[in-house]
């Protein structure tokens, strides 16, 4: 899937992890012909700049316009794949998901930039529930700092990645946008 490069934001799929819950890499586990990798990647296609964050040679890209990174500590969580994403991506916007999420579309990104308002430095999903979601988010290449420091004093929780103050939360979303892979049988359950 190409078009036209339509998200002033640099795309960044986080891909560095084990999958221990899932029991094999649930990257290339399979939902209506495709991969979750694949369609992780297929929502942030209209990206100007795609970056994968995975060890280099684990993935063949779904399209050879996504540029492989490694994160910059190996091991440490998804809080450090955002680490490498805004270290890699030119300074500005960067929509960051994981390969668990297999419902996000582009107009899911699109409803997020929408949001982005000067003085924020992330704009969120909020649930059903009105729980941000740190997985699927827009961060801005100036919160690099501060993750790098949470990440040197020891933290991994993703969710405080962007300090409240400077987060724009956004509502709305249908309930199965946020539904989460961790295991085989998360994916036979139908969105
Ligand atoms: N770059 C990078 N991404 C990671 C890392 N750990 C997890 N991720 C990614 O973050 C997303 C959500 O992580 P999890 O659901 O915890 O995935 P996981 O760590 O592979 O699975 P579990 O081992 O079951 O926790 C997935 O896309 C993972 O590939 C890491 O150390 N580095
Ligand atoms: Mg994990």
């Amino acid at each position: 899937m190409t078009g036209p490069r339509t998200l002033p934001l640099t795309g960044a799929v986080t891909a560095g992890g084990r999958s221990s819950r899932f029991g094999s890499d649930k990257a290339l586990a399979v939902l209506d012909g495709q991969t979750l990798l694949e369609r992780a990647c297929a929502s942030l296609q209209g990206c100007r700049v795609r970056l994968l964050i995975a060890p280099p040679g684990r993935y063949v890209p779904p399209t050879p316009d996504w540029q492989t990174h490694a994160d910059l500590r190996p091991g440490e969580g998804p809080l450090a794949g955002l680490e490498s994403a805004l270290t890699h991506a030119p300074p500005g916007w960067v929509a960051f998901t994981g390969v668990d999420l297999p419902w996000l579309t582009p107009g899911y990104w699109r409803t997020l930039s929408a949001a982005i308002t000067p003085g924020h430095l992330s704009v969120q999903a909020t649930d059903g529930q009105g729980r941000p979601q740190p997985l699927a988010a827009l961060y801005h290449t100036d919160l690099l700092p501060h993750v790098s420091a949470l990440l040197d004093s020891g933290e991994r929780r993703l969710r405080l990645a962007a300090p409240p103050g400077r987060t724009r939360l956004v509502g709305g979303f249908e309930a199965r946008t946020f539904l989460n892979i961790n295991t085989p049988q998360e994916l036979t359950v139908d969105g």
